[in-house]
């Protein structure tokens, strides 16, 4: 508490360049963080002001009060100033704000020029990122110790303004990383267009978007891909007849498979995602493959030999693996423990969880994203990765630099385009 203290009062000084600070503390360990860093910042010669909620629960808290040692106001009663320091709260919140608290703290957090949360905005749920009553306009929360779920989930990370990590000296990362810059290299110089990674995009009913779904895979880096059974579109692409689906299925040089942009969810799409599950191709299973398969999904894709990814959106993840109201990234992790696969849980923060454990979340996506024909692209892009033997997680990092490249309002039809810049990024 006492790092915790001097990492808060250093970073406010830093924001408050001289203008008066108001302190919000509660009872538990977030409000000793904010005591604490009150009687620095006082110490230092700001003008500080707390305003108290409740008393302080813990010895260490009590402390830290005991320090600050100077009046405190009801949160009910503070008056606004430029700079205000949420210590209400943290990751000990256990049920929503009352209106009393919200009303004021969103008052106060409105009115002020800085708004800096001590670990999270008081008010949001850690694990799962749900609201629980917290005010919007934050400019920047300090994380402490290590970054919690609630820090890169949608809708908490909304209200976190700019988040700063302050480790604190304390080896308390969770289990999960942020999709990092992939490192990527050039292929090799004797590659040809089968080692660089062949990709099969599976076409049906709506051959648009399995079409989408193969410019992702040429773009993202593979080099040779077939569509099949759709005709027309890019000229590199090679096109192959429905018909021929169980050779392609037979050739050794297909690296990855992408069944389910445009599919359809008729007997014929049954029979060829079938055919396709049963090989031993690895495959991205998205958009009506997902829908077909439904709570049969996890068994289904379990009991293959190759490798699976998955890339449901939040309806398609429950209906493959049922409603849940735990945070996205348990759900995400027991999920491909479930169906032995990776998932790419799409959304507002995309969660990627491995059968193995490892889980890594995409927070800063652009919200242009949210347009039709982007997830399609996403499913092309990773089975580029996976035949050239990278991974989901390097496709999630490009898709997003892409779409942040496309700018506002791209359509899906030119964001892989885009992916070239991207992986140049990458080098
Ligand atoms: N655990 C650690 O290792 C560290 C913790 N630190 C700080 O400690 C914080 C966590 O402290 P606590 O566990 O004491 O939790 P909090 O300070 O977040 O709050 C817990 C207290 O608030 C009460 N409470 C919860 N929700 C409420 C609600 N909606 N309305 C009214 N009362 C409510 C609880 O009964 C409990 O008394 C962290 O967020 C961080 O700021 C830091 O000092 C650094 C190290
Ligand atoms: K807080």
């Amino acid at each position: 508490m006492e790092r915790a203290s001097t990492a808060v009062a250093h970073q406010t000084a830093r924001f408050a360049l001289g203008r008066p600070i108001l302190v919000l503390a509660g009872p538990g360990n977030n409000g000793g963080d904010a005591y604490g860093a009150a009687a620095l910042l006082r110490d230092w010669g700001h003008e500080v002001t707390v305003a108290a909620l409740g008393t302080p629960k813990s010895g260490a808290a009590a402390a830290m009060a005991q320090r600050w040692g100077g009046a405190t106001v009801a949160l009910s009663q503070a008056a606004s100033r430029p700079v205000v320091v949420d210590g209400l709260f943290g990751i000990g919140l256990d049920r929503d704000l009352d209106a009393d608290t919200a009303t004021a703290l969103c008052w106060l957090v409105a009115a002020a020029d800085v708004a800096l949360a001590i670990d999270l905005p008081s008010g949001l749920d850690t694990d799962s990122g749900a609201l629980r009553g917290a005010a919007d306009g934050y400019t920047l929360t300090l994380a402490l110790g290590a970054l919690k779920p609630a820090h890169v989930l949608h809708p908490a990370s909304t209200r976190c303004g700019t988040v700063l990590l302050d480790t604190l000296g304390l080896e308390a990362q969770g289990d999960w990383r942020s999709v990092a810059r992939p490192s990527l290299a050039a292929p090799a110089s004797d590659a040809h267009k089968y080692s660089r990674g062949m990709v099969a995009v599976i076409a049906g009913e709506m051959p648009g978007a399995a079409r989408l779904a193969a410019s992702g895979a040429l773009h993202g880096g593979a080099g040779y891909v077939v569509l099949c059974g759709a005709s027309g579109g890019a000229d590199a692409i090679v096109h192959r007849a429905h018909g021929d689906l169980d050779a392609l299925l037979e050739d050794q040089r297909v690296g990855a498979i992408v069944i389910g942009p445009g599919l359809g969810r008729d007997d014929a799409a049954r029979a060829r995602l079938d055919r396709v599950l049963a090989s031993d191709r690895a495959l991205v299973i998205d958009g009506d493959a997902l829908s077909l398969l439904g709570r049969d999904l996890p068994s289904a894709v379990a009991a293959r030999r190759a490798a699976s990814v998955l890339t449901p959106h939040a309806a398609e993840f429950d209906r493959c693996f049922g409603a849940s109201a735990a945070s996205k990234i348990e759900r995400t992790l027991s999920a491909a423990r479930q169906s032995r696969a990776t998932i790419v849980h799409k959304g507002a923060g995309t969660v990627i969880a491995t059968p193995d454990g490892k889980i890594l979340v995409a927070a800063d996506l652009t919200s242009w994203l949210s347009t039709a024909g982007t997830g399609d692209v996403l499913a092309g892009l990773i089975a580029a990765r996976i035949a050239t033997g990278g991974s989901a997680d390097e496709a999630v990092w490009l898709h997003g630099r892409a779409a942040s490249l496309a700018g506002p309002a791209f359509a899906a039809d030119t964001l892989a385009d885009h992916l070239s810049e991207a992986i140049a990024s990458c080098r």
